[in-house]
């Protein structure tokens, strides 16, 4: 494996005619993790790590593999491994001869064919045509082309779109191990919630603008945290938040306190004495705080 390099985007920019599809951009994306890129349909990933992969020019900016853009890499396979969105197979071939193929116009050896089915579990059916491979099957053998280089950085457009609830939990242990190998591996999506339990760091594009490059913490620490609290003494419970300070909503489930830790309530509840036979912590909107800063992106597609 070749070492994993920080991808450098600069000021980069693309339109088509009168559609300013990416805007200015400028992140890095790290070794070591998994990054999400996300944005709404039509936000301009796609355009974004076409540009990367040097299939669509620039109008300004650059996007660079540790500074170098791929049509300067001397040996790109070994560098960067990238399935984008509807990879086309000829679905007459097996996915083994697929991979061939590729080892072959990329200068691999074939040996690294059997060792990539291996990784992404599809040895068993590599001798079938491409044409009876469901969708998450064809995610995999994405995958697998995207590794025959053994690349330091992944490049995955929409990798989990399309897989069942068991290949979706098979990619994101198989992405985390990657990045554990110091890869760098940046995946879009245009669903937060769909990449939230696999990403360390989001950046997050709307109208082809950055709108928000940090960890998912930093996301979610623009979120309001509250409590639901229940007790089988309900008014005392009331009375002995009131008398604390706390101001609350009446729910169904309980007593609702805004911007706090449910610690601070469960001290007031132990301090008056008061039984409880509910404490609980929600951290309501990671995916409102994402919504918030894509609302009105997906009018341009
Ligand atoms: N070749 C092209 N010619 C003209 N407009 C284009 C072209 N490619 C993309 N666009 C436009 O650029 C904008 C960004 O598209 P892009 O496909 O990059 O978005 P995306 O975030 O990848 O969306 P999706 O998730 O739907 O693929 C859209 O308005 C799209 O219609």
């Amino acid at each position: 494996m070749t070492a994993g390099v920080t991808i450098e985007f600069d000021g980069l920019s693309k339109s088509f005619g009168a559609v300013q599809a990416v805007d200015d951009l400028t992140f890095h994306v790290e070794p070591g993790k998994v990054t999400g890129f996300l944005g709404p349909n039509g936000a301009g990933k796609t355009t974004t790590l076409r540009m990367l992969l040097g299939l669509v020019q620039p109008t300004s900016g650059r996007a660079t593999f540790g500074g170098v853009p791929y049509s300067k890499l001397p040996v790109p396979a070994a560098t960067v491994g990238a399935a984008l969105e509807a990879a086309s197979f000829v679905p007459g071939r097996t996915a083994r001869n697929h991979l061939r193929v590729h080892a072959s116009a990329a200068r691999l050896p074939a040996s690294r064919v059997d060792v990539v089915l291996a990784q992404v579990g599809l040895l068993e059916v590599a001798d079938r045509r491409v044409a009876g491979y469901s969708l998450g099957m064809r995610q995999r053998l994405g995958l697998a082309t995207a590794l025959l280089g053994d690349p330091g950085v992944l490049v995955l457009d929409e990798p989990i779109n399309g897989l069942d609830p068991e290949g979706i939990k098979w990619i994101r242990g198989f992405l985390t191990a990657l990045a554990a190998e110091g890869r760098t591996v940046l995946i879009s999506s245009h669903l937060l919630s769909e990449v939230q339990q696999s990403v360390d760091e989001v950046v997050i594009i709307a109208k082809g603008r950055l709108a928000h490059v940090g960890t998912l913490a930093s996301l979610d620490a623009a979120d309001t945290l509250r409590v639901v609290v229940n007790s089988p003494e309900h008014e005392r419970l009331a009375t002995a938040l009131t008398a604390a300070g706390y101001t609350f909503d009446q729910a169904r489930a309980g007593l609702v306190v805004h911007d706090v830790e449910a610690i601070d309530i469960g001290r007031v509840a132990l301090a008056a004495g008061i039984p409880l036979s509910a404490l609980s912590r929600h951290r309501s909107g990671l995916e409102d705080s994402f919504l918030a800063l894509v609302s009105g992106g997906e009018d341009r597609a």
